[in-house]
């Protein structure tokens, strides 16, 4: 576990605060619960256990109710009790794809899970996923949408937001006084006051236009998202919140940079075309050595094209292809 308490020198406890994690140990970290939940998932596919993929809570009831109706939990209980980090299990856990020993497989089960619930696997994620945005380390991707958005906006007004993976309430969308009110969501809230714990997949459409959005802030959210499918559903998502009672709305999007420039499956021309398909206009780029940030615009009355209609983005395509390249792609 990371989180650490400070204590006086006569050993009085005096704050609690998250430790600082260098960017290697924080990317790291963050490979490593990517491989953990793409090998629970393979899994649960096998053993009939539909997951929420963003609910973690959820997950773990869903898991525990298939167990009991099996009476399959002792298997589940020896992986989760396996000490970790076990050679056999993480040997056993990169093969799993091809495993169909059924009471292996909830072993294997139990060893992620234990990993990500009793070990801090879940916890450190958040962690990690949250350093990106430290002052310290030049963070924060919403100010160069705020400095983009001082251009294009109309002075004196008011533009709602929603913004999607949010790590913090004082970041520049919040405290700019562009956005007002600014709606903040994340699967695992960490300032439940600020922020509502709420997947963005499953978060009620809007009744009314009063409750759509200007813009929508997607920033390093759509990388976490873990399949191609998913990922497109969640583009496809946004034009429910956004409002059509303005000539203009917006999207955020903030990428890993090796998410279009090293995938064998998608590239920025290919990212555009797909926003095209959806009515999405690119306004506006910015790629620094790690990241790629765009905002995207809305007019009144664009419409999704046929090439998406007629399921042009449903398939990945291999683009460019070389050995250290990543398999990155949206399927819509
Ligand atoms: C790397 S953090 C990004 C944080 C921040 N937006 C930034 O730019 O640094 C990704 C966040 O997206 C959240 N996330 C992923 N899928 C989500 C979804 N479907 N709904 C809400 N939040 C989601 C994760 O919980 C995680 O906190």
């Amino acid at each position: 576990m990371l989180s650490r308490k400070r204590k006086t020198v006569t050993g009085k406890l005096i704050v609690e605060r998250p430790p600082a994690i260098k960017p290697a140990k924080a990317r790291r970290i963050i490979r490593r619960f990517h491989l953990l939940i793409n090998k629970r998932r393979i899994i649960c596919n096998k053993i009939n256990i539909k997951l929420l993929e963003a609910d973690e809570s959820a997950n773990s009831r869903r898991i525990s109710e298939k167990l009991r109706l099996d009476g399959a939990q002792s298997f589940y209980d020896e992986g989760w009790n396996t000490q970790n980090p076990s050679p056999e299990y993480e040997a056993q856990m990169l093969r799993v794809q091809r495993l169909d020993d059924h009471n292996q497989l909830l072993r294997i089960l139990g060893y992620i899970m234990s990993e990500i619930h009793q070990r801090g696997g879940l916890k450190n994620y958040q962690l990690a996923s949250s350093m990106g945005q430290d002052r310290n380390r030049g963070g924060d991707s919403s100010k160069i949408l705020i400095n983009w958005f001082k251009t294009i906006r109309t002075s004196g007004r008011q533009y709602r937001a929603l913004e999607i993976g949010s790590l913090s309430a004082e970041n520049a969308i919040s405290t700019s006084g562009i956005f007002d009110p600014v709606t903040r969501i994340d699967l695992n809230s960490n300032d439940p006051a600020k922020i509502l714990r709420q997947d963005f997949m499953k978060r009620p459409l809007p009744s009314s236009e009063a409750e759509k959005f200007d813009l929508i802030s997607c920033s390093l959210v759509l990388n976490f998202v873990p399949t191609p499918q998913l990922r497109g559903a969640m583009l496809l998502r946004f034009q429910h919140f956004l409002r059509l009672d303005v000539e203009k709305t917006y999207v955020f999007l903030v990428l890993p940079l090796p998410c279009v420039s090293n995938s064998r499956y998608m590239s920025t021309e290919l990212l555009c075309e797909i926003m095209e398909c959806l009515g999405y206009k690119q306004s506006h780029t910015h790629e620094s050595s790690k990241i790629i940030y765009m905002l995207f615009q809305r007019s009144i009355g664009s419409k999704a094209q046929k090439k998406h209609v007629a399921g042009g983005f449903s398939k990945k395509v291999l683009i460019r292809d070389k050995a250290n390249m990543n398999n990155f792609s949206i399927a819509l």
